[in-house]
């Protein structure tokens, strides 16, 4: 990414923004509310088109949003595969985050834990290059979180996609991260407190 701009009407949100992510890296975002972690993610998985600068993307991206968003009229392995159409890597993905047996579910039929697994093995049936993950286990508790951030760990060692994580919370980005930046004011920065 290199000089990155995104302007709406009324604000510019990122301004010049320079990054690069390695491949296997993870990189974590640190920003307040309104700080534009989410139109960032948003144009790195092309789904906001409407910047200034120049990106040069993987072409195998996936995105978890923050309240995971399943179709509701789709049954849980329908949901995973998603555009793919390949059920027995979906069963595989499902296997992965330790929901084999939730496949013929209604996404209302699970807990909300449940259902932040199946976002991720959404994402990771993709085999993403780069994966881009927005503030995704925001809605759950203490417990529920430290056991998806080990899950989240487990995913990456094993398919070692780059990783982009928008969050508010410190600890969750020094816990996970390589690497933390911190957007303020349309810029990224770095937090100091990274493990570089
Ligand atoms: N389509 C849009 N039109 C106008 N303004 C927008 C649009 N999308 C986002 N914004 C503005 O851009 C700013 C950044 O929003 P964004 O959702 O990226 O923040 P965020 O850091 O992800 O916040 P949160 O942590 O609350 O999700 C906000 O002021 C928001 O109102």
């Amino acid at each position: 990414m290199r000089g990155l701009d995104r302007r709406f009407t009324s604000r510019t949100v990122l301004f010049g923004l320079d990054l690069d992510i390695a491949p296997g890296e993870f990189v974590a975002v640190l920003g307040d509310t309104g700080a534009g972690k989410s139109t960032l993610l948003r144009i790195l998985a092309g789904m906001d088109r409407e910047t200034y600068g120049r990106l040069t993307l993987p072409e195998r991206r996936a995105y978890v949003f923050p309240d995971a968003r399943l179709l509701p009229w789709a049954r849980v392995l329908d949901n995973v595969i998603l555009g793919l159409n390949d059920r027995r890597r979906g069963h595989l993905a499902l296997a992965e985050v330790g929901l084999a047996h939730r496949a013929d579910a209604w996404p209302s039929a699970l807990s909300e834990e449940e259902t932040h697994r199946v976002a991720l093995a959404r994402a990771f049936v993709r085999d993403p290059e780069l994966l881009l993950l927005d503030e995704p286990f925001r809605t759950l508790g203490s417990p529920g979180r430290l056991r998806m951030r080990e899950l989240l760990r487990f995913l990456l060692a094993k398919h070692r996609p780059a990783v982009l994580l928008a969050t508010q919370d410190p600890d969750e980005a020094i816990d996970l991260a390589d690497r933390v930046l911190v957007l303020h004011e349309g810029g990224l920065v770095p937090d100091g407190l990274g493990k570089e």
